[in-house]
């Protein structure tokens, strides 16, 4: 289970409130991604500071530019020390590969993984199809563009966790899929369309699951998180 985990997204405001609620984990040190809103919020502190407190870090910017800005970006986030990193698929290989090469260029060890965002778990097919113009079925989009990530040597891919199973028998070695979109059946879908409960993403073969609303919001997060974590990885 070693690869196998349950990253919390951290979407908050502030620092303040982030702090406060990674407070709350006094027994375990989650995983977690901090994305547009606390990362435009805060800067590039807040990253030093939730790694310097011992979590494992997802830095969910979701780039997409032309190669050399995305290259640029990538070396200077890189020095940041996170464990993963995203850009999207529909960047083109070419962005791809610049993104790996920023990683690289930037890191001081290890680079961070990179994963590339094949569909947004909130797009549905009917409106991929209707407002984006893309005619082919979801799990068809998604393990071509998943095709072009692998193709420029990244480490998987974010999708839902529906086309985990695809995207993990078409792609050997290690190839990640990394999934949000985690939803109970009580509880609202919010904007997400392509949802599932964390024991069929783990069913289907996700490596982590993405979960904010469900843990972040909840009246006992800290509870929310280990019934996530339970249900996904048994433990
Ligand atoms: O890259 C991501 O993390 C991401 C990709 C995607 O397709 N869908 C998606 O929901 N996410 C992120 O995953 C998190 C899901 O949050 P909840 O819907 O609150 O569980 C958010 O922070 C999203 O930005």
């Amino acid at each position: 289970m070693a690869n196998k985990d349950v990253i919390i997204a951290c979407d908050f405001g502030t620092r303040e409130e982030t702090l406060a609620f990674l407070d709350r984990f006094t027994a375990e040190k989650p995983y977690v991604k901090i994305g547009m809103e606390l990362f435009y919020g805060e800067g590039p502190q807040i990253v030093r500071e939730v790694k310097a407190r011992g979590h494992r870090v997802f830095l969910d910017l979701k780039l997409h530019d032309i190669p050399n800005t995305v290259r640029r970006a990538m070396k200077n986030l890189a020095k940041l020390g996170v464990d993963m990193t995203n850009v999207h698929a529909a960047g083109t290989i070419e962005m791809m590969e610049a993104a790996k090469a920023g990683l690289e260029e930037g890191a001081a060890g290890r680079r961070p993984l990179l994963i590339a965002v094949t569909q947004l778990t909130s797009t549905s097919e009917p409106r991929m199809r209707e407002e984006l113009l893309i005619p082919a079925p979801m799990g068809e989009v998604v393990t071509r563009y998943a095709a072009n990530a692998r193709a420029a040597g990244l480490d998987g891919v974010v999708c839902s966790p529906l086309e985990a199973a695809l995207v993990k028998g078409s792609f050997s070695g290690g190839f990640l899929a990394v999934t949000p979109g985690i939803r109970y059946p009580d509880a609202r879908a919010d904007d997400q369309a392509r949802v599932t409960i964390p024991a069929r993403a783990r069913e289907l073969g996700a490596d982590y699951i993405v979960v904010g609303r469900p843990v972040t919001a909840a009246d006992d997060p800290v509870g929310a998180y280990r019934r996530v974590r339970f249900d996904f990885l048994g433990e």
